[in-house]
């Protein structure tokens, strides 16, 4: 049987995938995270089937460049990277948004209304192009890596476009959500390769997932 290496997600998205996969047969019930969470790369034993640890961000480039046949990260990472690869499983855990978010005393309520050659922060410089493009407005994009909220507080940004999930982050910093760009979940993604010579191991995958986590044609 092929073996299938998987590049998995560290941070808050391992522990549901990983429990996810061991659901799905894929990985042996007995594998201890906290055992293989120090480990960037390891063979499950039992299955023959290897994982790698990788930054949610980095999983699509593991994937496209065939380092990985398989693996798992948010939506919003697989449209920031851009499609070149499959995206076959919503895996429906890792729920959030990307939105348009604004300091509540800018008294700006719709995207419309944002002035054009804002500042607007964000770690999602591809989609947020693509969004204020599609609506017709001129931004400057600020590219960071984390706490974009940070960004208005200071005066490094008018605006963010970022990822809320409870709200409370936003809450917190008075930032007001005006408009949402893409809901987001954990996706299975496949290499372009991989997916037609494993296609028979990485189907039954798919099935089994399908099994657990419900119907997912329009992934
Ligand atoms: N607050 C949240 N609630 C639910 N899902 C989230 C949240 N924040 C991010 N996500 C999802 O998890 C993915 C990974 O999140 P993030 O980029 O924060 O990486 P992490 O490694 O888990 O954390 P960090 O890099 O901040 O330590 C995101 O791309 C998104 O799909
Ligand atoms: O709506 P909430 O439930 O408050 O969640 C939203 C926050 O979660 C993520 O941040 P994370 O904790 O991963 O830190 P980061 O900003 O450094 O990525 C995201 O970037 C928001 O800041």
């Amino acid at each position: 049987m092929a073996k299938i290496i998987t590049a998995l997600p560290k941070g808050r998205l391992m522990e549901q995938v990983v429990e996810i996969l061991k659901e799905a047969g894929f990985i042996s019930t007995g594998l201890d995270i906290d055992e293989i969470s120090r480990k960037l790369v390891f063979t499950d034993e039992k299955t023959g089937h290897s994982f790698l640890l990788a930054k949610p961000k980095d999983v699509p480039v593991y994937v496209e460049h065939g380092a990985a046949d398989i693996g798992v990260t948010g939506k919003d990472v697989i449209l920031e990277h851009g499609k070149r690869l499959y995206e076959v499983q919503d895996l429906k855990v890792g729920t959030c948004k990307l939105v348009v978010a604004v300091p509540v005393e800018q008294g700006i309520n719709r995207v419309e209304d944002i002035p054009d050659h804002s500042r607007v922060a964000t770690s999602f410089p591809n989609i947020t192009r693509h969004f204020f493009q599609k609506i017709g407005k001129q931004v400057e994009i600020i590219y960071l890596n984390g706490s974009v909220e940070l960004a208005p507080l200071v005066d490094l940004a008018d605006l963010i476009v970022d990822i809320t999930s409870t709200g409370t982050t936003l809450r917190k910093n008075n930032l007001l959500p005006i408009a949402d760009i893409t809901f987001s979940s954990s996706r299975l993604i496949v290499n372009n390769v991989s997916y037609k010579t494993k296609h028979g191991i990485i189907g039954r995958l798919i099935e089994k997932l399908n099994e657990i986590r419900g119907d997912d044609s329009d992934a």
